[in-house]
């Protein structure tokens, strides 16, 4: 598997914290690759490391082979690694339609066409249309965002990352606060979107991450303890005994 993104020693501290500690990470191309861990242990900070929010006082991040370290978080979403639920904004006024459509013109820097007829823009909706047939949102088109319940929500902002049309998706709990339905929701459409896409995703629901990933890594005090398969993370008795607990592994078994 050819790699896609990759990091180095990979290295942040804030003061006397070391919050990401040498990580060095390799993801496959079609991957989909979970890390896990206890709350604190530095995911969503190693994840606005790799979108570029974050700059991290050592170590580097490679992006199809390209040193990205130094670029900014728009640079990243414009090589194709983009950090879902950040980059853009939902309009609540607009139709689901309308507004992923818009994520599809910005992605093309053609933001300010915005105010001429937004649907006028074939490619972009078309874009957009498959996007939100991959999210489960086509009965929705020509909602409001503004009256959509907060699982639907989620999948606009889903559909709107997938229409800047990225490569690599990195996920940052895409299933918090769902309902149990919406969550099986969210699992099935990620089932559908591997492999099309790398994804890098962070979640505690540790249902869906052992239904979903290829390899896990498990973060503890910022450093990784152990990547795996998800049969390997099961069986592993570190792992076990430092997060998984033996009542989460014998679930996820
Ligand atoms: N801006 C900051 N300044 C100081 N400390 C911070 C800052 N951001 C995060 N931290 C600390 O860094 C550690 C890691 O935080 P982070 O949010 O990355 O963990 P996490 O694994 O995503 O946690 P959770 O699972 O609860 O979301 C925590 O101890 C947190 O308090």
């Amino acid at each position: 598997m050819a790699s896609v993104l990759r990091t180095d020693a990979l290295t942040k501290r804030y003061g006397a914290l070391l919050v990401t500690d040498a990580v060095s990470l390799d993801i496959g191309e079609g991957e989909l690759h979970a890390i896990i861990g206890p709350n604190g242990a530095g995911k969503t900070t190693l994840i606005n490391q790799l979108s570029g929010e974050l700059a991290a006082d050592s170590g580097s991040v490679w992006f199809k082979g390209r040193d990205v370290s130094a670029l900014p978080i728009h640079e990243r979403a414009r090589l194709g690694l983009l950090r879902s639920y950040q980059i853009t904004s939902i309009f609540e006024d607009f139709s689901v339609l309308e507004n992923a459509t818009f994520s599809a013109l910005a992605s093309r820097q053609h933001a300010f066409k915005f105010w001429a007829p937004m649907l006028a823009s074939k490619e972009s909706r078309r874009v957009a249309e498959e996007s939100l047939e991959a999210t489960g949102l086509t009965h929705r088109l020509h909602a409001a965002a503004g009256d959509l319940g907060y699982g639907e929500r989620r999948q606009l902002e889903l559909a709107m990352s997938l229409s800047a049309q990225p490569q690599f998706l990195l996920l940052d709990e895409p299933m918090a606060g769902m309902s149990v339905q919406e969550s099986t929701a969210v699992v099935a459409l990620l089932q559908r979107l591997k492999r099309r896409y790398t994804i890098l995703l962070v979640e505690h629901d540790m249902d869906a991450v052992f239904a979903l990933a290829d390899r896990i890594s498990v973060l503890v005090y910022g450093k990784i303890l152990f990547t795996g398969t998800p049969d390997e993370i099961r069986n592993h008795p570190e792992v076990r005994a430092v997060y998984l607990g033996e009542e989460e592994a014998e679930a996820a078994a």
